[in-house]
């Protein structure tokens, strides 16, 4: 008997130079101990999801991104959960401010060669090479647990 399934739109932001790249190590919550870009959940009221994105990305490390660009859709489904996380994720490499450590995120800066995937989500180490290639992409990742992909699909997409 299949479960109904229903959807939470969520937001990742990812600040790209043109070597290195601004993730947050996440110190509370969902994905706790891992390296990840900046982002959660969309509030009602909020019109758009880039701007439930830029709102998150300026709580968590007090940065302001005027635009943002759409890059990625992932659905992560967790077994046994009916509820599919849909995060749109976004990219820019023009910010105002400098990084600050928030409750929930403590930047830092890495090298495009040195991205941290054994301390990140599993999924990152096949969507992240196509961000840092400048692809858009859309994937969906099927969890057993928060460490084991079960199965995932994964395609490279013109745009969005
Ligand atoms: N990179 C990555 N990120 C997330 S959650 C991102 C969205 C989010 C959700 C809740 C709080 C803050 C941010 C993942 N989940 C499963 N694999 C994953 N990979």
């Amino acid at each position: 008997m299949c479960q109904a399934q229903s959807r939470k739109i969520l937001t990742l932001v990812l600040i790209r130079e043109s070597s290195r790249v601004l993730l947050g190590m996440k110190k509370r919550g969902f994905g706790k101990g891992n390296w990840n870009g900046f982002g959660g959940k969309v509030k009602v009221g909020e019109e758009t999801i880039e701007d439930g994105a830029k709102r998150e990305l300026l709580e968590e490390c007090g940065l302001v991104a005027p635009c943002l660009d759409k890059i990625g859709e992932l659905d992560f489904e967790f077994l046994g959960n009916p509820e599919i996380m849909e995060v749109h994720v976004f990219k820019t490499d023009s910010f105002e401010g400098i990084p600050a450590e928030s409750e929930e995120m403590h930047p830092r800066w890495f090298s495009i060669e040195r991205i941290p995937y054994h301390q990140m989500w599993p999924d990152d180490k096949y969507w992240f090479p196509l961000f840092l290639k400048g692809s858009c992409f859309k994937g969906h990742f099927l969890f057993e647990g928060f460490n084991k992909i079960i199965s995932h699909s994964l395609k490279e997409v013109e745009t969005f």
